[in-house]
Formats: C-alpha cells, sequence, structure tokens
C-alpha cells in the first residue's frame, strides 16, 4: 500500500538525512571503495531477508542508496523506511559517512 502525503512527511521526520525527490527517498554516504564494497554486501544480505531492495550506486569515495516500491507502482511505502533505517545501521557499523548531496 503506497503511504499517503501526511504519513511520507510522517515518516520523513523519522528519518533523519534521507532526502525525498518524489516517490523515492535516497541517502549517499562518504566510504572508500572497498569498504563501500563491503557495505553493499551487507546491504544486500538484509535486502534478500526483507525481500525489499535499494537501488545501488557505488563511486569513488561514495555511495548512494535509492529507495522507492515497485510492487506498487514506484511509490513510498513502509517496507522503502523500514530498509532506510537498517542501512543507516549498516553504514554506522561501517563507519561511513552521511553526505549532504
Ligand atoms: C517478490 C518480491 O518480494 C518482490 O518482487 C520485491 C523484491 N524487492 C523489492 N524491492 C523494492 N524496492 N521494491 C519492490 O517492489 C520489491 N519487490
Amino acid at each position: 500500500m503506497p503511504l499517503t502525503e501526511d504519513e511520507i512527511v510522517a515518516a520523513l521526520l523519522k528519518a533523519p538525512g534521507w532526502r525525498r525527490d518524489g516517490d523515492e527517498i535516497s541517502r549517499t554516504y562518504g566510504i572508500r571503495y572497498h569498504g563501500g564494497v563491503a557495505m553493499i554486501v551487507h546491504v544486500a544480505d538484509v535486502e534478500r531477508l526483507i525481500s525489499h531492495h535499494a537501488d545501488i550506486d557505488l563511486r569513488w569515495g561514495k555511495v548512494r542508496f535509492a529507495i522507492t516500491t515497485h510492487d506498487v507502482g514506484n511509490k513510498l511505502t513502509t517496507a522503502d523506511f523500514d530498509l532506510a533505517r537498517r542501512i543507516d545501521a549498516i553504514a554506522e557499523a561501517h563507519m561511513a559517512e552521511p553526505l549532504d548531496v
């Protein structure tokens, strides 16, 4: 079920650091390239457990995670914000640095 606009606004308040662009949320972390690879593997393990997957963009020195729910026509759902919270925890464990972008 897609979230309503009010529900999205409330969910964003509980996901500081995540930016919203329409029906997608994203966050970029600074991390060395190989550390980014390790972090992505860790995120992918969790994604497999919860059946929800981010679009991941690894660059030199940074990695960006973008999340939306494809199954409901690329809209934001609670699953997106749940994954965002899990990615934040993994990022912290990998000492990735949240970036303002
Ligand atoms: C069957 C399976 O749960 C789905 O296809 C999942 C897999 N991962 C997914 N990830 C995301 N981000 N959106 C989805 O709609 C989605 N669907």
